[in-house]
């Protein structure tokens, strides 16, 4: 298909970019009227007559919108802009996702109305409201994919007609590519995946050498390289794989880091060049793939990519519209798990207590010992990652992950409402809310921000917005025996954090590829944190960044760490041969 709506949410556009179009053709309308038989008639000069044409036509517009603006009072409170009419639109382009959370600070409602011009959308602040949009069937992920998919990966309007079943003759394909979602990425297609892909990261840190280490000028680069190579790798097969070339890696992350001009879909081989170039070179890639049909013949390619490509192929998508569309393909199995990998590596090694104690867990799991590791180890380490997922003999580790992932995650979940319906919130205790309902209108886009959720002091406490290794770790039976009342505190807390993490969406959409990101990057983290140390890593030279548009946070260019860092064999252990598996 071409990518389905989730895809397009796991890049995060949305009604921002849906609202921006609104504004510039309502604009553009306005300037239709300047004809040239008025000018000629008039004795005032064009220049003239134009802007006092522009003027009263954008001044009646203004009174429509105001006028045609309706809003019932069953309906989420309206949040008015401090600008008239485009204020929050101006508020979305000025702070991008950080607008959202700008809002809830100021009013901490659980779901609001935001009026822009005579239009109007939904934000779900509240956890609870969020659950019930995610696994409402009355809200529609694939209305935003006619919108972007043609303008964000320059497949044909008429290939997605085809795909959503509006040609006539095919059926949508939405249900069926869930049932490809759920196979490829569970199971033994998971563990394959998975394993392929680390078996590429081994190699990586098996070549590093013994005395010098890896030098690293960049951190962030380092990991968007390694996992690049090794998730593609895996995705497409040893042998065809069309990233195999670092040329290819730097156009997907050219698109991926410019693409949003695309979006406003004018000419953008001029107004968005960077990332169309960029684009195309990718694509040229893939549309050799498919046309040698490797997708179909080649055993090492995943099911993932082929199982995609069997079944869009069923709908007559020929190789360069597949090859448009599965451009999608690597970036959502590399964006989101790139980031997270960085924050949870850099935050554990940047504090040597932290890294100490992580150390001493990951090497129970891995060699089932207690204590500290040995000062001096050689021969082959393997890595088990069902072993490091379990919370029960990783908990600090994990707790570190979805601590990274709270705070990097800046994901906007965007649904349309279906028909009118009263919203309730789930029954999960993330909040005290009471549970009133909300009306909620046909047509209109609900914004589901993750921010405002991940950082709310009154689920998370006064150090909300700071990266606290042991926030996620379960009040254990010990606790319970020690002092029961504090436990029960303590655990009813936990059950409100954890209903409180949406960093995955939900319902039919939730992310199929979230245990793959689990598996691979606990793997990849117990790896460095057994036998390297990162030299010259400093936290005063880290620093996240806004995400432009709603993915997980990168750092700020420049805070990636610092310069100059050396990945290092740790001193007596410079002789193990790393290896990975899944469960033995
Ligand atoms: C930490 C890493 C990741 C995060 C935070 C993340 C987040 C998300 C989010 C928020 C969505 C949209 C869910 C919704 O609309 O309700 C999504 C969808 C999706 N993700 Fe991920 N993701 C991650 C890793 C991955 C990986 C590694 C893969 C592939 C191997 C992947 C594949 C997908 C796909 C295919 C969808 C579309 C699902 C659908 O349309 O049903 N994701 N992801």
């Amino acid at each position: 298909m071409m990518l389905t709506t989730r895809e397009q949410e796991h890049l995060r556009y949305s009604g921002l970019f849906g609202l921006g179009r609104e504004f510039v053709q309502n604009v553009t309308i306005a300037l239709r009227g300047l004809n040239a038989p008025i000018w000629m008639q008039s004795p005032t000069s064009p220049v003239q007559l134009g802007f006092a044409c522009l003027l009263g036509l954008l001044t009646w517009q203004l009174f429509t919108f105001l006028a045609s603006f309706e809003h019932d009072p069953n309906e989420p409170p309206l949040i008015k802009p401090k600008m008239p009419v485009v204020g929050h639109l101006w508020g979305l382009l000025r702070s991008q996702v950080n607008y959202f959370s700008e809002l809830y600070s100021r009013t901490k409602l659980p779901i609001a109305t935001l009026p822009v011009a005579n239009k109007k959308l939904y934000v779900i602040f509240d956890p609870a409201y969020q659950q019930a949009a995610l696994t409402s069937n009355q809200m529609d992920a694939q209305s935003f994919m006619v919108d972007f998919v043609p303008r964000i990966f320059g497949v044909k309007k008429g290939t997605v007609d085809k795909l959503l079943g509006k040609d006539g003759v095919h059926p949508n394909i939405m249900s069926d590519m869930e049932g490809v979602f759920n196979t490829s990425l569970s199971g033994n297609n998971l563990q394959q995946l998975l394993l392929t892909t680390l078996e590429q990261v081994a190699n990586t840190l098996n070549a590093i050498d013994k005395e010098d280490g890896l030098k690293v000028p960049n951190l962030f680069i380092f990991f968007q390289k390694l996992l690049t190579r090794s998730t593609s790798t895996a995705l497409w097969g040893k042998d065809n794989n069309p990233y195999n070339d670092q040329e290819l890696i730097d156009a997907q992350w050219d698109f991926e880091g410019n693409m949003g001009p695309l979006v406003i879909g004018l000419l953008p081989s001029i107004t968005a060049r960077r990332a169309y170039l960029a684009r195309s070179k990718v694509q040229s890639a893939l549309s050799r793939f498919y046309m040698a049909k490797h997708d179909q013949t080649d055993p090492q390619v995943s099911q993932f990519v082929r199982l995609r490509s069997q079944l869009l192929r069923g709908y007559d998508i020929p190789p360069d519209e597949l090859a448009k569309n599965e451009t999608a393909i690597t970036l959502v199995a590399t964006t989101n798990a790139l980031s997270t990998l960085f924050w949870c590596v850099a935050e554990i090694f940047s504090d040597s207590e932290l890294l100490s104690d992580v150390r001493n867990e990951v090497f129970k799991a891995v060699f089932g010992r207690t204590g500290s590791p040995p000062q001096k180890f050689s021969g082959k380490v393997k890595v088990s990652a069902k072993s490091l997922v379990s919370e029960e003999n990783c908990p600090l580790l994990n707790s570190c992950y979805r601590e990274s992932i709270r705070l990097a995650s800046q994901i906007v979940t965007a649904r349309r409402v279906l028909t009118d319906i009263t919203l309730f919130p789930s029954s999960s205790p993330s909040k005290d809310n009471n549970s009133k309902g909300y009306l909620l209108k046909a047509d209109t886009n609900v914004m589901m921000p993750a921010k405002p959720v991940h950082r709310d002091p009154s689920i998370w406490g006064p150090d909300a917005d700071t990266f606290n290794p042991r926030r996620f770790i379960a009040p254990s039976s010990e606790d319970r025996n020690k002092d029961p009342d504090r436990y029960m505190q303590d655990l009813t807390r936990h059950r409100r954090m954890k209903a409180s993490f949406v960093p995955f969406g939900g319902g039919k959409h939730l992310c199929p590829g979230r245990h793959y990101a689990f598996l691979e990057n606990l793997s990849i983290i117990a790896a460095l944190v057994l036998g390297f140390d990162i030299v010259g890593l400093d936290k005063e030279r880290l620093k996240m960044g806004d995400s432009k548009r709603g993915e997980t946070a990168k750092p700020v260019a420049g805070f990636e760490g610092g310069h100059n860092l050396v990945l290092r064999r740790r001193r007596g252990w410079e002789d193990v041969q790393w290896e990975f598996g899944y469960d033995s």
